[in-house]
């Protein structure tokens, strides 16, 4: 993939001897979405780390393109109650960032009216637009997001993978992020990475989504994926380009069976 944001080749982390990743691949081109699913402790952070250059691996490579620009969501944000932030404040903390700038960025994510309110007072689904907006202050070439609709209701979950496809078409970024949320986020991906220390099985939502090892991992919810699959007549490849479906044989006078 000459195109390609960042790519990784037989990627291996360990922690005090416990491998934590084994042999991992992953390449991710401008435009892209790409979610990361995997059973709590499968090494999703951790890879998500490794992609930030936060963590060298232990084993593999990693290469990015040549100053490729990362907005990064983070899982969690801690604030210290008592510490007087509020949200201009803490999106001024970008270098650069103005009044004009924080509040462009607050209203592309919907969160325009929060602008002055102390960060500890909103709510999660207000503070997960405000890291979005944070992440797009630094005009991402890819937007990282580990879990991006964490805290959120389901209505307001929807909204932001929609608010996500739509900030990839406005900047064509690449978007790689980790997700919990089965349902939702098979519709907002264009490819999905099953993770559980080494990559199970990837490919178009549809095709993981009846991958054996996935419904292993997922057990009830991914029979219950099932539900929303809607009817094909083609089925896809590993690189989930459209492979037209064999027509049926209907039995003749000729056959020779
Ligand atoms: N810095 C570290 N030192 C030691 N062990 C670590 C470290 N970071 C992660 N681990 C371990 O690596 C494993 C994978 O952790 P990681 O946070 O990457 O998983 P995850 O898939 O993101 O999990 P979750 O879905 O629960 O967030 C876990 O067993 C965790 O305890």
């Amino acid at each position: 993939m000459s195109d390609a944001l960042l790519r990784l080749d037989g990627v291996g982390v360990e922690f005090a001897g416990n491998r934590v990743l084994q042999d991992v691949q992953l390449a991710l081109a401008p435009g892209e979405i790409v979610t990361l699913i995997g059973p709590n402790g499968a090494g999703k952070t951790t890879l998500v780390r490794v992609v930030l250059g936060l963590l060298a691996p232990h084993t593999g490579s990693v290469w990015r393109r040549d100053r490729l620009r990362i907005g990064y969501m983070p899982q969690k944000l801690h604030v210290e109650p008592t510490l007087p932030l509020s949200v201009l404040r803490f999106l001024r903390l970008v270098p650069g960032v103005d009044r004009a700038r924080a509040e462009a960025a607050l209203a592309e994510v919907g969160a325009a009216q929060v602008i002055d309110s102390p960060l500890q007072k909103i709510s999660g689904g207000e503070l997960q637009r405000v890291l979005l907006a944070r992440a797009l202050l630094r005009r991402p070439e890819l937007l990282v997001l580990d879990e991006p609709v964490q805290g959120v209701d389901v209505a307001g979950q929807a909204e932001l993978y929609r608010l996500i496809g739509v900030l990839r078409q406005r900047y064509g970024c690449g978007v790689l992020m980790v997700s919990h949320d089965l349902h939702l986020v098979m519709s907002a991906t264009d490819r999905v990475i099953c993770l559980n220390h080494h990559v199970c099985c990837s490919g178009h939502p549809e095709q993981v989504s009846n991958d054996p090892i996935f419904r292993q991992l997922f057990g009830q919810d991914a029979r219950s994926l099932a539900i929303y699959q809607h009817q094909h007549d083609h089925a896809h490849d590993l690189h989930g380009s459209v492979v037209l479906a064999p027509k049926p044989h209907v039995h003749g006078p000729h056959c020779k069976h």
